[in-house]
Formats: structure tokens, sequence, C-alpha cells
């Protein structure tokens, strides 16, 4: 179904999450001429992008009307200073939807009327291949249709899942809005194991591109993360000698826990 709103689409801040979700929505058919994007150091790429769909692209875009969305897409600490000046640009019918770290609902409320519509949502960057995951929750006053409208943009790049309890931001950040960095990071470390085990630069990264497939296996099987690891392991073999190292004294998961656990108290850090 083609991607509708009511109004038009104020995006401030077309970065790396602001950009994808609005590739996300292009492809799902929203129509270019109602989304209007304020971002005053729009990366060249973006500018392009922008230019080339025919979307009004400046510090201070001119809306034919209230908007029927404002997505905040900027950093954490911007959000909070931009606030006081989307307050005017909130209409009767506007939702404010922010995908900022940290910041509450509570918080993003704190600088508009106490009746506005508030998404506060965690999204994360596998969103730019339309295979993301954003976890939102909603204040009092957002209606059925302005859930409706922000759970169709954020679908556009992949799941999205509603919560009531806002203290689950906080450790849904750590593993979803974060996590992809540790597989990232995870890929790099093993693209230079390869290569400190005596493979060129090269097979090493062939070999760490053909193991995205991985990714896929887990996301389609019905069996679960360890079974799949298990189902790799021969006894005696070379995952076993390589999972010894990693599991043993439960390493990995000790480094991992405390990882999540530090990404969570960032989150916590960010709301105060
Ligand atoms: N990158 C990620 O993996 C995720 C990021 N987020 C959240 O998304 C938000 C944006 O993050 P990224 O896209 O990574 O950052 P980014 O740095 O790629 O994009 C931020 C954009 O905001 C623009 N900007 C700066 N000041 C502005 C202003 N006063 N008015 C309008 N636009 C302004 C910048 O020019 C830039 O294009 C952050 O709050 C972050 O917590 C949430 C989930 C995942
Ligand atoms: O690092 C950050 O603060 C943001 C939130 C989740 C991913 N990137």
């Amino acid at each position: 179904m083609t991607l509708r709103l009511a109004g038009p689409l104020l995006l401030i801040g077309a970065g790396k999450m602001g950009g994808a979700l609005l590739e996300g929505w292009l492809k799902q058919g929203l129509d270019p001429a109602t989304v209007f994007i304020q971002d005053p150091a729009l990366s060249e790429a973006m500018g392009a992008f922008a230019a080339r769909h025919g979307i009004v692209a400046n510090d201070a875009p001119e809306l034919p009307a209230p908007p029927a969305v404002i997505l905040i897409a900027v950093k954490p600490n911007v959000a909070e200073k931009l606030l006081p000046e989307v307050e005017p640009m909130v209409g009767e019918t506007t939702v404010v939807l922010s995908i900022a770290a940290g910041r509450t609902l509570e918080s993003l409320s704190r600088y508009l009327p106490d009746t506005v519509a508030v998404v506060r949502a965690m999204p994360n960057t596998p969103a730019s291949v339309g295979q993301g995951i954003t976890v939102c929750i909603a204040n009092a006053n957002v209606t059925a249709e302005q859930r409706r409208e922000c759970d169709a943009l954020l679908s556009a790049v992949g799941d999205v899942v509603w919560v009531e309890d806002e203290a689950l931001l906080d450790p849904v950040t750590a593993v979803s809005g974060s996590g992809p960095a540790y597989v990232f990071l995870l890929a790099e470390c093993l693209e230079q194991a390869g290569i400190d085990a005596g493979l060129s630069p090269e097979h090493a990264r062939q070999l760490r591109e053909r193991r995205s497939p991985a990714g896929a296996l887990l996301a389609q099987s019905d069996e679960d993360a360890a079974t799949l690891r298990k189902n790799v392991t021969s006894p005696g073999g070379t995952t076993a000698a390589a999972l010894e190292v990693l599991m043993d004294e439960e390493r990995m998961k000790t480094l991992l826990s405390r990882a999540v656990a530090a990404a969570a108290k960032r989150s916590r850090e960010l709301s105060s």
C-alpha cells in the first residue's frame, strides 16, 4: 500500500538515520512533494538526493500547511536546543516523532504545549537496507491516526514494535539501536584476525563479506542463535577451538554484558 500522510512531513536532520528513513519512505511511494527537509548542514550526497527527487531542503523550509509529522533526527543535544523552534510549527493534528537517543517523552514535551502528540522511537541503521527494527512509545495525546502515520513511516524501513513502558527504551537502545555497531566490530576484528593468521587483506575482506548470509540464516531460521552456533561447531573441530577462547570463563558473554550495560547507562544519562 502506498505510504500517505494527512499533510506534509518535516524532516529535521537528514543525516545517516534521517536519510535512511527518507529513502525508505520514497521507496514505499510517499510523494516527495510532501516532504520538506530542515537541515543547515546537509551532506553533499543528501543534498543531491533531495534535488533529484525535487524535495525542498534548506535551513528553514516553507511548508504549504502545518505538518502531519515533524520527525526529529538530529543529535540528542541538538534536539534539546531545537525544540523551542519546533513549537510554532506544530499544528492541531501534528505529531512530533523523535528518534534522538535518550530524549524522553517528558524532555521532548518540555518546550511544547501540553496537548502536543509526541512519539519517541529508537530505530537502527539496518533501516538503510529496509531491515531495521524500531521500538516506539507514544504520549497520551497521540491519536490512533497519528500512531498509524508514525507506524507507517517507521514500517517503511523494517519492523516496528510499540511499548508502554518507557524504561525499556534504554536497554532497547543498547541492544538494537547500538547493536549493529557490535556486529560490525566483530566483522572488523575477524577480518584483522584473518590477516594475522596469514590471509591477504583482500582474502580476509572477501571472506568477511561472504559472512553476511549468517545474519540471513539467523533471521529466517526457526532455530535459536545457540542452536545455529552449535550447528557450526563440530566436536573437536575448528569452531570449537575458537569458541573455547571466546566462551571460556564466559569471556564474550561478560564483555557483551558489560558493553550493553554501559550503553544503557549512557542512554539513562542522556535522559537526565
Ligand atoms: N546512527 C544510528 O545508528 C542511530 C541514530 N539514532 C539517533 O538519530 C539521531 C541522528 O543520528 P545520525 O543520523 O546518526 O546523525 P547524523 O550526524 O548522521 O545526522 C544528523 C543531521 O542533523 C543535521 N543537523 C545538525 N544540526 C541541525 C539543526 N540545528 N537543525 C537541523 N538539522 C541539523 C546534520 O547536518 C546532520 O545531517 C540521533 O539523535 C541519534 O541518537 C537513533 C538510532 C540509531
Ligand atoms: O550511538 C548513539 O548514541 C546512537 C543511538 C543508537 C545508535 N546510535
